[in-house]
């Protein structure tokens, strides 16, 4: 049974086993929410190469075939190599140390798996079909792309500080709960007026 949880990985240690196209899409997902990922690969592509220049320290690549001691001091593994039966030994190694892993080529026996997301600053959707079909999760990541477009951060920041003006401006619970449940469905303009006109007259 796979279960959706939103993981705290500030300061926390990923592996990234293989240098091939799923470590890239792994390495790009986990740099969308600012992880420090060391990746392990014997041969590691151009595009990881391209990809860590850019990302300001967060990814150590190491080029070479991988050692079981790199699991050492790791929260998050990924398991893909194009050898099914290292990836099996290296999943056994981290169930055995009890390291969340996933194995990139036998998802069903992995301790987690990556969701397909949609991110818009703090917006996160994720999308799982637990295991079933990535590529309905794929379908469906666009489509809901396609709904909440860029502008969506910044609304979200807005919302945010709204909250945040509301909780002190206001002491009825129900006047509170009013403002924030109207104020998701304004357009930015007419909420960053409602916020400023807020803090004119409330605090
Ligand atoms: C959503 C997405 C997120 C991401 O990986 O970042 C994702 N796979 C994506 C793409 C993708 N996956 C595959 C292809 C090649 C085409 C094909 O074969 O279909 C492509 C490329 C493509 O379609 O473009 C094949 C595939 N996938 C898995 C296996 C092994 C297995 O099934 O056991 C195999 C067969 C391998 C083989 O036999 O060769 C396993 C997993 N893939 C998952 C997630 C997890 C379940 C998520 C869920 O519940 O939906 C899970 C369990 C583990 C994990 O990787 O975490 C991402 C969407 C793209 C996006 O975000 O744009
Ligand atoms: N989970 C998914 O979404 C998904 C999608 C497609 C494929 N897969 C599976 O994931 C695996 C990898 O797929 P890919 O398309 O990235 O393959 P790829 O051929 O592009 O990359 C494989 C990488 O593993 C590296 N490697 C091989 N042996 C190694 C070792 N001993 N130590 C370190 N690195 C080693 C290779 O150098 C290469 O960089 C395959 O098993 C494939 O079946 C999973």
């Amino acid at each position: 049974m796979f279960v959706p949880l939103n993981v705290n990985l500030e300061n926390k240690k990923i592996l990234i086993i293989g240098g091939g196209k799923v470590a890239l899409r792994k390495v790009n997902f986990f740099l969308q929410y600012g992880c420090n990922i060391e990746v392990v690969g014997k041969n590691i592509a151009q595009e990881i190469y391209e990809v860590t220049e850019n990302s300001n320290s967060r990814v150590t690549l190491i080029q070479r075939e991988f050692e079981m001691n790199d699991l050492y001091g790791k929260y998050i593994v990924i398991i893909s190599t194009d050898n099914f039966k290292l990836n099996e030994q290296i999943a056994n190694k981290c169930e055995e140390r009890g390291v969340l892993y996933t194995n990139c080529s036998n998802g069903e026996v992995s301790s987690f798996s990556l969701p397909a997301v949609v991110k818009r600053g703090d917006l996160s959707v994720a999308i799982s079909t637990n295991g079933k079909s990535p590529a309905l999760s794929k379908k469906i990541k666009k489509e809901i792309s396609d709904i909440y477009k860029n502008e969506y951060e910044e609304f979200l920041e807005l919302l945010g500080e709204l909250r945040y003006v509301v909780l002190k401006g206001e002491s009825d619970d129900r006047v509170k709960r009013k403002l924030l449940n109207e104020a998701v469905n304004m357009n930015i303009n007419e909420l960053r007026e409602f916020i400023n006109n807020y803090r004119g007259e409330k605090l």
